[in-house]
């Protein structure tokens, strides 16, 4: 039950949101099924996708990781503004979560939302819908779409995170009493930001909800799935366009605009990553 009054929480000094990420190779690995190089580009447009609703919607984002390279990373997908703390103690996810909402709150943000990085659907007005539903309790959280897990855990100003994420988490998170953010706490429903991404079927259902731009370039408009994992050398312009061509001999056409993360410039006999439809290219990255 709420134990702080509206008015006491939201006299606070603002929002900060934290989100960890283990390192590429080792994650998501209920995606198995997928290529290696694809499941580890999905994660990471997924994290993008989050981080960018995340930013328009929160005075600070904090990235708690221990991938040196992450800030560039970061930078190259529009996401300058993230802070990436690095992860001192590797004693997993909570952890992590705790070292950036400690960060946060040295920073002077009062509120702290810790949000799981595999929401590629989410929107900026449900992260709106979420805190000012959080505002209420000292400490709430949003289940995720199987109310299994959690989606997002809110700690108001003076209150510990205390996050309990990973396997039964809503139930753990309930039993450290929080307060879950219901449909009907929220007065609207927001599954964008209940649906977390860990298989296909549930990227299939992420799909309809509506993706964002990063994860989006990832997935056939056609047929509403993911593109056809393939390992790709450029082989200069035909007509004013790219192409490249598979492994297996097929020449594939490469259309500028599907170079991710502001690749620029290739010369022939690049290798890149990339995912097709039939013969096109929908994204290709180093
Ligand atoms: N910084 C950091 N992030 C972690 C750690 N463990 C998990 N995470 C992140 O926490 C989120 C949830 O992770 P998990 O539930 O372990 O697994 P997952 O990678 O999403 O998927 P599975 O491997 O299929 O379970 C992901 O964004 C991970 O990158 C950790 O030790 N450190
Ligand atoms: C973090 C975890 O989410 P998942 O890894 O299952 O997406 C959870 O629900 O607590």
């Amino acid at each position: 039950m709420p134990t702080t009054s509206a008015s006491a929480l939201s006299a606070g000094g603002g929002v900060g949101a934290v989100v960890a990420l283990k390192a590429g190779e080792l994650v998501k690995s209920r995606l198995a099924p997928l290529p290696q190089p694809l499941r580890r580009r999905l994660a990471w447009t997924m994290a993008v996708d989050t981080l960018h609703a995340l930013v328009t919607s929160v005075e600070a984002v904090v990235v708690v990781s221990d991938q040196p390279a992450l800030a560039h990373r970061l930078a190259r997908a529009g996401l300058s503004s993230v802070v990436v703390v690095p992860e001192t103690r590797p004693a997993g996810m909570n952890d992590a979560l705790r070292q950036g909402a400690e960060r946060l709150r040295g920073d002077g943000l009062d509120r702290v939302l810790a949000c799981v990085g595999d929401l590629p659907a989410l929107r900026p007005t449900s992260v709106a819908v979420v805190l000012r539903g959080a505002v209420a309790y000292e400490r709430s959280y949003l289940p995720d779409a199987t109310g299994i897990g959690t989606s997002m855990l809110h700690a108001g100003a003076g209150v510990a995170l205390a996050p309990h994420f990973q396997g039964r988490s809503a139930a753990a998170h309930h039993s450290s009493s929080a307060v879950p953010l219901t449909d009907e706490r929220l007065a609207t429903a927001v599954p964008d930001a209940r649906r977390d991404v860990d298989t296909e079927v549930d990227l299939a259902d992420a799909v309809g909800l509506g993706l964002g731009p990063a994860t989006a370039a990832l997935v056939d408009d056609a047929t509403g799935r993911l593109g056809t994992y393939a390992a790709v050398t450029t082989v200069g312009r035909e007509d004013g366009a790219g192409r490249a061509v598979t492994s297996e001999g097929v020449r594939v056409d490469l259309p500028d605009d599907r170079l991710a993360d502001g690749l620029r410039a290739l010369r022939p006999g690049q290798r890149l990553h990339a995912v097709l439809t039939g013969t096109s290219v929908l994204s290709a990255w180093l």
